[in-house]
């Protein structure tokens, strides 16, 4: 689980993922959201690099995986996203075969989504990702960084479009080739499965949820805060 994120969009304050949603950081609550899964065994938290005694202990004060029988382990993170899961992927014990890999920024992701992405990996998918159609028209632009208008290059059919989530699922193996080769070659991507797409495996979609958004801008936490009070009045948790 990378949450080693400095959360620059979210406007000043602690780390990311060390941040309150109805009182409780927003990691444990993505913790707490993959252990309810049982198709978690493990989680490796990847905290922000001079963080990772801080988060330990935030996650034991908060009991973060409760009654469930799955471990929690907290290693350092890195600079960037890439960096964190990597570094996540090298602190898992021999003997896994498949991962998922969760932003601690999408704290409410249901259980529902998470089982579906394993079970897809468990069926025999290399790769999983799950998203949803992208209600707003996307423009391709030239992109111009001094604020002047940005001529549009092109218009996808939206059709076509998904906007992707966490977690994502992978055979353990690929991912870590896919890893590798982007350590090797020096080319970032924005997300796990752009690497595996671009080692040529097939990378397949399930359903996401509008409930596993990214907490990225201020908004979006008025919005977490509104998810878990709805779901306080309905659900009891
Ligand atoms: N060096 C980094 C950068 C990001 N992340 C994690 O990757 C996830 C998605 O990243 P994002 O939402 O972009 O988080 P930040 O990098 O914290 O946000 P920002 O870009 O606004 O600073 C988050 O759970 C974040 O903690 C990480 O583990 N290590
Ligand atoms: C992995 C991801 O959440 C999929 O949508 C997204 O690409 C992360 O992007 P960020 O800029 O690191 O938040």
């Amino acid at each position: 689980m990378p949450a080693a994120g400095r959360g620059l969009r979210l406007g000043p304050g602690a780390p990311k993922a060390l941040r309150a949603l109805s009182g409780t950081p927003m990691l444990v609550h993505a913790v707490r959201a993959m252990a309810r899964s049982r198709a978690v065994s493990l989680v490796v938290v990847v905290a922000p690099p001079d963080g990772a005694d801080e988060v330990r202990r935030l996650l034991d004060e908060h009991n973060a995986a409760g009654e469930t029988a799955t471990d929690v382990v907290v290693v350092p993170g890195g600079e960037t996203r890439q960096d964190s899961v990597r570094l996540g992927l090298a602190a898992l014990p021999d003997g896994v075969d498949s991962v998922l890999v969760h932003d601690a920024a999408r704290p409410l992701v249901p259980v529902e989504t998470v089982e579906a992405v394993a079970a897809a990996v468990r069926e025999g998918a290399p790769a999983v990702v799950p998203a949803l159609p992208v209600p707003d028209t996307v423009k391709e632009v030239q992109v111009r960084t001094g604020g002047e208008p940005e001529p549009v290059t092109g218009t996808p059919e939206r059709s076509r479009l998904r906007a992707v989530q966490t977690p994502q699922g992978f055979e353990l193996k690929v991912l870590a080739a896919a890893h590798a080769q982007v350590a090797r070659e020096g080319d970032g991507a924005t997300d796990d499965a752009g690497m595996v797409e671009r080692l040529g495996v097939e990378v397949v979609v399930v359903p996401g949820h509008d409930e596993a958004f990214k907490v990225t801008r201020p908004l979006d936490l008025v919005l977490a805060e509104a998810v878990l009070a709805r779901r306080r009045a309905t659900d009891g948790f």
